[in-house]
């Protein structure tokens, strides 16, 4: 690969299998869910979040996405049920989207995309923290959460507020006080599925929870995230958009439903 992994023409998704092979693996993510051909599985449960505002720490724009991250020294943020044994920890949520309304989620219902996706990294405590679980085929589990173009979400606003001060690359700041829960629709009605990681190193090791119900975002909001940049302060600027990856292949994996 020409230079480090991004979305751009020369090292995009194309040609992250160059540098991380895992990228052909069996449980690749993201996939396009077929409603009709997911199974519904009466034995999976309820999801339970309980996340507590004051792990909220700050806010990142990485160079890829931005992302809010979470003290996740104590089982205060956590999410149970679902289809995943134990207990995991809220690490992070991030987002991923388009350059217009017609693209940007990762995971696609039927071949439709959505404008924008909602990433809530969750990591197993059965081992001992995020980067030793990050490689464990349990050790992740992420709930995905569709946006759709609609109505102003002001559950939104205090993310995209704070992101006028973290343009750039490297910029960082702090987020106090952020109730995550608040970013999730009405319904917890769920598909799940054995994946990975969406960006490298695409670690293997993601139980995927995506939601069936999508939440609202606005033209003028989604603007905002378009307004960031890929780049650092200094660089030729490069608006950060389109940073998702396309559908991977099944390859013969079960998606199962929770509801009917
Ligand atoms: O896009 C997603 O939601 C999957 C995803 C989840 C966590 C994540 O963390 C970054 C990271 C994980 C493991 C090792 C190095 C970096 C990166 C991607
Ligand atoms: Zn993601």
């Amino acid at each position: 690969m020409s230079h480090e992994w991004g979305y751009g023409a020369t090292n995009g998704p194309d040609f992250w299998a160059d540098n991380f092979p895992i990228a052909n693996g069996p449980r690749q993510s993201p996939i396009n869910i077929v409603p009709k051909e997911a199974q519904y599985n009466s034995s999976l449960k309820a999801l339970k979040l309980r996340y507590d505002p004051s792990n909220a720490k700050g806010i990142l724009n990485n160079g890829h996405s931005f992302q809010v991250d979470f003290v996740d020294d104590t089982d205060s943020s956590t999410l149970t049920g679902g289809p995943i044994s134990g207990t995991y920890r809220l690490r992070q949520f991030h987002f991923h989207w388009g350059g217009s309304d017609d693209r940007g989620s990762e995971h696609t219902v039927n071949g439709i995309k959505f404008p924008c996706e909602l990433h809530l990294v969750h990591w197993n405590t059965k081992y001992p923290s995020f980067g030793e679980a990050a490689d464990k085929p349990d050790g992740l589990a992420v709930v995905g959460v569709f946006l759709k173009i609609g109505a102003a979400n002001p559950r939104l606003q205090k993310v995209l507020d704070a992101l006028d001060v973290i343009k750039n690359k490297g910029k960082q700041t702090t987020f106090a006080n952020f109730d995550a829960k608040t970013l999730l629709p009405g319904s917890l009605d769920y598909w799940t599925y054995d994946g990975s990681l969406t960006t490298p190193p695409l670690l293997e090791s993601v139980t995927w929870i995506v939601l069936k119900e999508p939440v609202s975002v606005s033209p003028a909001q989604m603007a905002k995230f378009r307004n960031l940049l890929f780049t650092g302060e200094g660089e030729a600027p490069c608006c950060m958009v389109d940073n998702y990856r396309p559908p991977q292949p099944l390859k013969g994996r079960q998606v199962r439903a929770s509801f009917k």
